[in-house]
């Protein structure tokens, strides 16, 4: 495994790790966290309104990593074998450890994330952020907040990027749409929570 170059020019630290997890692991992988998780419906609140999304998401973590995004709270999932395996590796090419994980699924070039940054209050924000890719490849962008420079790189199949701080400070991001006909992907972001202070 080694680290390729994609960097960002100011404010920000990345790594990108092409083959993190070997294909034919990242491919079982896929297999079994398709079919056998329990995603939800993304809704986000647009013009007063909840709009359902076709990305699905699952959210993961240790008790009391409560994540509230999109005005919704949401209560972890415990882990299982599989995640905790994947957890390791990532905290090993991270050289951190992580308490919780976001997982979309897109289903297709038609759905993407829009620009936002990983900044919610229970993140913690000296920790990276370490996204695992799998599936189809996919555009994935930066931009900074303030002088709006823009970065993109082709996230692959069992690829890792990880985002340092101050990353989340200066650079937004987002994952391109494509009108390329392509199959589905999933992606996974092994985060850091302060957990709420009801479980402290
Ligand atoms: O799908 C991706 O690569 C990005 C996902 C993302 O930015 C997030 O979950 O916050
Ligand atoms: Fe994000």
């Amino acid at each position: 495994m080694s680290e390729s170059e994609p960097q960002l020019p100011q404010d920000g630290l990345i790594a990108y790790w092409p083959a993190a997890i070997d294909a034919h692991e990242a491919t079982a992988l896929f297999n079994q966290l398709h079919h056998g998780l329990d995603w939800q419906s993304d809704q986000v609140l647009m013009f007063g309104k909840q709009i359902i999304m076709k990305r699905k998401f699952v959210w993961i973590g240790d008790p009391g990593c409560t994540y509230r995004y999109a005005g919704i709270e949401r209560a972890p999932n415990p882990w299982t074998s599989e995640l905790l395996m994947i957890k390791k590796v990532m905290e090993h090419v991270a050289n951190h450890s992580f308490n919780a994980c976001l997982l979309n699924l897109y289903h297709d070039g038609d759905e993407g994330m829009g620009w936002h940054s990983d900044d919610e209050k229970e993140l913690n924000c000296q920790a990276p952020i370490a996204s695992l890719s799998l599936g189809a490849t996919r555009k994935f962008a930066f931009r900074h907040k303030s002088d709006k420079t823009t970065i993109s790189l082709n996230l692959e199949h069992g690829s890792a990027l990880i985002m340092y701080p101050p990353t989340q400070t200066y650079w937004s991001h987002s994952l391109l749409k494509t009108k390329r006909p392509v199959g589905p992907r999933i992606n996974m972001t092994f985060r850091s929570i302060v957990p709420a202070s009801g479980y402290r």
